[in-house]
């Protein structure tokens, strides 16, 4: 029979990515255990674990894991680069390896640690054309007709990335929910603002749909990099200084390469009465 925690609890790993933070639950070997309800009930940072993504890691033909993510809203996101690091992390522990490969909506990808103990992804190649982002209808990504100029990026999730000479100075809060619904993005949109401090070194800020603000994101400072490059401010390599610590991405031949810190916090156990109300 399938352990769904019913008698002994689901255990769980609390990780986060330079403050970007996350529940993750290993379903190898027994079925999927995360419902949108769940999530929802997880995320919830007085009542639940809190997070601003649940990854659960399944099992996966051709790789050696796969993930699925959800946001705190219950809704599925198609990349997360942090948590793809902070498990790729977790999953090399276990096999004694430096490099893994696995599963995402996006497809295969690879991940691997770094001499100094930070875990690169390699997030494959940007989507920059309107129906991949996607987009509500055919415009331009790298001038999407929005205030403020933005430019549109697909990581495998949609971002809508501005560039402004002072992030600091930008009311995310009001701005971020505002663009996330804006009827050009069918699939909402996670929503960045970044300020360039030289050709190697951006500051952003990150609205992350279905979550909020949130201390870094990995897919978006990819998208921020992308967009920076195709502007013609950066080389193909940028630091990214999100509040919550930096990642470096390099735009490589073979795809967009994320690296960063990972943590893993501490270990729990989901009670069986907390999971019979939550799913
Ligand atoms: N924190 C994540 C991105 C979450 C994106 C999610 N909010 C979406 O709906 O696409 C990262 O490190 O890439």
């Amino acid at each position: 029979m399938t352990d769904t925690g019913a008698k002994t609890g689901l255990p769980f790993m609390k990780m986060h990515g330079a403050g970007n933070d996350f529940v993750v639950i290993d379903s190898r070997g027994r079925g999927a255990q995360v419902t949108a309800g769940l999530a929802r009930a997880l995320g919830d940072r007085n009542r639940g674990v809190g997070f601003d993504q649940l990854a659960e890691i399944t099992d996966a033909e051709g790789a050696d894991f796969g993930l699925v993510f959800w946001n705190s809203d219950g809704s599925q996101a198609g990349a997360c680069g942090n948590a793809t690091r902070c498990v790729s992390d977790h999953v090399m522990r276990g096999l004694g390896a430096d490099a893994v490969s696995l599963v995402t909506a996006r497809g295969a990808l690879r991940a691997e640690r770094a001499a100094d103990g930070r875990v690169w992804v390699n997030m494959g190649a940007p989507q920059l054309d309107w129906g991949s982002i996607p987009l509500a209808r055919e415009v331009d990504p790298l001038h999407l007709p929005l205030p403020g100029d933005p430019v549109g990026v697909g990581m495998g999730n949609p971002h809508c990335v501005h560039f402004v000479p002072d992030a600091e100075a930008v009311d995310l809060a009001t701005l971020g929910p505002r663009i996330e619904h804006d009827p050009l993005f069918p699939r909402r949109t996670n929503v960045e603002f970044a300020a360039l401090i030289s050709p190697c070194r951006i500051r952003m800020r990150v609205w992350e749909r279905g979550t909020g603000i949130t201390l870094a994101c990995g897919s978006g400072a990819c998208a921020v990099a992308v967009a920076a490059h195709l502007r013609g401010l950066t080389g193909p390599r940028v630091v990214l200084q999100a509040d919550g610590g930096e990642l470096e991405v390099d735009w490589r031949d073979d795809g967009v390469w994320l690296t960063g810190p990972v943590a893993r916090v501490f270990d729990g156990v989901l009670s069986p009465e907390y999971l019979a109300a939550s799913r």
